[in-house]
């Protein structure tokens, strides 16, 4: 793999804080981002877009490997992601493609068809990536590896603001259920399971702030010498 800079990978189940925290991150730093679960939602819809069977798992190799994707950053510095033409930036966002996404993820040949799409993000000045693997499988030599987690309960109910403030409606029992089903594949597929990279450090965000989090990150960097 060519190193174009430092990487930070942050793992972690579904709802732990990635997402935003990878984002702080990047700001503070003036680094780029990648938002790997974006990229297996985008397939997902584009599967179900196609009306394809994700039984072929060949073709859902192509599928992925060749995915027209965009991602715009605007000059409000909000980034518009785009498949085949189409702004799609909410359309990813909903359960129902975060659950068809999770059980794409779990087919070899999709990971394999999105591994070097990912890597090619890295790039100077640095990349914070955000995922499940980016520390065991992606970027297997990065720099700084975390692990964030939380509480299957704790993140159910950070689920539950987030789309009820997008309007979606759904209740809190039935988002600890789906947690709960997705954290057991993510954990126990053949294929890069969701497991802590070696030497990564575990972060547990359930009684901590996205402030503390992204504290505890960057004095990581800091340590490490990378600002
Ligand atoms: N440490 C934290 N404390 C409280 N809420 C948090 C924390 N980290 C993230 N959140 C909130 O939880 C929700 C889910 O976070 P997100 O970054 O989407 O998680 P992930 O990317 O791991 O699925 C967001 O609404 C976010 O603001
Ligand atoms: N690097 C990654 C990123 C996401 N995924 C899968 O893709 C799905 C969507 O990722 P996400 O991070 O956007 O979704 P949430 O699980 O946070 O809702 C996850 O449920 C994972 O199963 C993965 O397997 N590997």
């Amino acid at each position: 793999m060519i190193n174009q800079g430092p990487v930070i990978t942050i793992d972690g189940p579904s709802g732990a804080g990635k997402g935003t925290v990878s984002q702080l991150i990047a700001e503070k730093l003036g680094w780029h981002i990648l938002d790997s679960g974006a990229l297996y939602r985008l397939l997902a819809l584009a599967v179900s877009h196609h009306g394809m069977s994700s039984d072929d798992v060949e073709m859902l190799k192509v599928l992925a490997e060749h995915l027209d994707i965009q991602f715009v950053q605007s000059e409000e510095g909000k980034v518009e992601i785009i498949l085949e033409g189409e702004v799609v930036t909410q359309a990813i966002r909903t359960e129902d493609v975060g659950n068809c996404a999770s059980k794409l993820a779990a087919i070899p040949e999709v990971r394999e068809g999105l591994l070097l799409r990912q890597r090619a993000f890295s790039q100077a000045p640095g990349l914070v990536a955000d995922g499940r693997d980016m520390g065991t499988v992606v970027f297997p030599s990065a720099q700084i590896k975390i692990f964030l987690t939380a509480s299957a309960e704790e993140r159910a109910q950070r689920r539950l603001q987030q789309l009820q403030q997008k309007g979606e409606a759904v209740n809190l029992a039935e988002l600890v259920k789906t947690i709960k089903e997705r954290d057991e594949r993510d954990a126990n597929r053949a294929i890069a399971p969701l497991v802590p990279a070696a030497g990564a450090l575990v972060i547990d965000s359930t009684d901590l702030t996205i402030e503390q989090v992204v504290e505890m990150i960057f004095a990581e960097t800091a340590k490490a010498g990378l600002v």
